[in-house]
């Protein structure tokens, strides 16, 4: 989704719980419990520090739990600047009130209310939700229809009736409100002495608020008892990595100048590159190669040349706004690796600095970047200097499914 249409969401994950019916375990309550090698919250975590719409994520955890939250936190992907963790109280409502009142002077206009024990949320789900919410809905609920035919218990462990499954659906997580419509119905409920809530939309329904129904992913499990742990380690540990590399290529032309800019780089030199921006072929190969592992598009098809507001941009604005792409589809850059191709200026005395710039702005380390160069032999359009040729790959592990 384009950034300016995008909203603005405080997020609140609740994990206070004591996960009493999954059973004790040497790690601690079930969102520290380790599936696919990790805790389930970091999993659960990892999803929301890369969404770009999160500018705030609430943890709301027990007091007892500081220390494997801390842990846990240390193995979260991405910005966890934005992480912040407050205590919750002695039911899941309070909880999530807690959160909710932390967030209060952060300015957001949305919040995602979601359950630390539903790590297979995906990005998918996070922008359906927040699409529904850009239409104005106060309250969205994401939930799957009830495929099971239903019993309601009689006496003596008996069937007591079969209840019609037409129109019920199961609720799950995030749940997502504007904002300081659900603090209020959440303070209100508290304060009518009301603390029977099992989800955040039944307290929406209570305070006449409507609700949104978005469909939810059969996923999205909520690991409840010890099985769902069992299942969750048994998915992740088996699961193949969804590993993709996608390649770019770019050219510009050589015209009389004072410098060429390449991997954000300035060279002083005594031509410049020609282009609508200013023509690093290196990061319009690079930003295609990473909009190709998630097959969206490429750089003509977000930056228009034709678009007069990209006149003389800077290059590393294309180049992020694709890394921020993969982020949201889940994906974790593993490697950028770009040759250049120029007879001249000498690329060699630059690399390492032109290594460092791409490091900066993909947010990964050195070490997964990597800048190449090599002259033509003085053959061909780049051997008389007449133009710079990039060639870039990049590789991105995607963690969640893309659809
Ligand atoms: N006082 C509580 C109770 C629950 N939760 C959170 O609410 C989510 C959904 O609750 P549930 O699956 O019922 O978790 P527990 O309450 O931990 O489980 P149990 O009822 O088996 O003890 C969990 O992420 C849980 O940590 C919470 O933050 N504060
Ligand atoms: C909020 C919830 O995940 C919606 O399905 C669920 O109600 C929370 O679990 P609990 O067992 O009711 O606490």
């Amino acid at each position: 989704m384009d950034k300016k249409n995008r909203s603005s969401c405080g997020v609140v994950i609740v994990a206070a719980g004591r996960g009493e019916r999954a059973g004790s375990h040497p790690d601690g309550p079930k969102q520290y419990r380790r599936i696919g090698g990790r805790p389930v919250i970091a999993h659960t975590l990892d999803v929301f520090v890369n969404w770009s719409p999160a500018e705030r994520i609430v943890a709301v955890i027990h007091p007892d739990d500081s220390d494997l939250f801390a842990a846990a936190l240390a193995e979260v992907e991405g910005d966890k600047e934005r992480v912040k963790a407050v205590f919750g109280g002695s039911s899941r409502q309070r909880s999530v009130l807690a959160g909710l009142e932390a967030l209060t002077a952060s300015g957001v206009e949305h919040v995602l209310i979601h359950d630390a024990v539903r790590p297979f949320v995906g990005p998918a789900l996070l922008d359906c939700i927040e699409a529904s919410l850009l239409t104005g809905e106060r309250a969205v609920l994401p939930a799957v229809a009830v495929t099971d035919t239903l019993k309601r218990a009689g006496a003596n462990g008996c069937v007591g009736e079969t209840v019609p499954r037409a129109g019920l659906f199961a609720a799950q997580t995030p749940q997502a409100f504007h904002f300081s419509t659900i603090l209020e119905a959440h303070r209100r409920a508290a304060q009518d002495g009301r603390d029977d809530f099992t989800d955040d939309a039944a307290i929406a329904e209570w305070a006449g608020v409507p609700v949104r129904l978005v469909e939810g992913t059969p996923d999205n499990v909520k690991l409840t008892l010890q099985k769902d742990i069992t299942m969750a380690d048994e998915r992740l540990s088996a699961s193949f990595p969804d590993v993709r590399t996608g390649n770019g290529y770019d050219v510009h032309q050589l015209v009389p100048g004072d410098g060429v800019t390449l991997c954000g780089l300035f060279l002083p030199h005594d031509q410049k590159l020609s282009g609508h921006s200013d023509a690093d072929v290196a990061l319009h190969a690079l930003t295609d190669a990473l909009l190709a592992t998630c097959g969206a598009g490429d750089i003509g098809d977000h930056f228009p040349p034709s678009d007069p507001q990209w006149k003389g941009a800077a290059s590393r604005i294309f180049l992020e706004h694709a890394a921020r792409i993969v982020r949201d589809r889940g994906g974790v850059i593993m490697n950028a690796d770009v040759s250049l191709i120029a007879e001249a200026p000498k690329i060699g005395p630059h690399r390492a600095e032109m290594r460092q710039k791409l490091a900066e702005m993909l947010g990964i380390s050195l070490d997964r970047c990597s800048v190449k160069a090599t002259t033509n032999e003085q053959i061909g359009f780049i051997g008389r200097r007449e133009g710079i040729a990039a060639i870039a790959t990049a590789t991105v592990v995607y963690r969640n499914p893309l659809a």
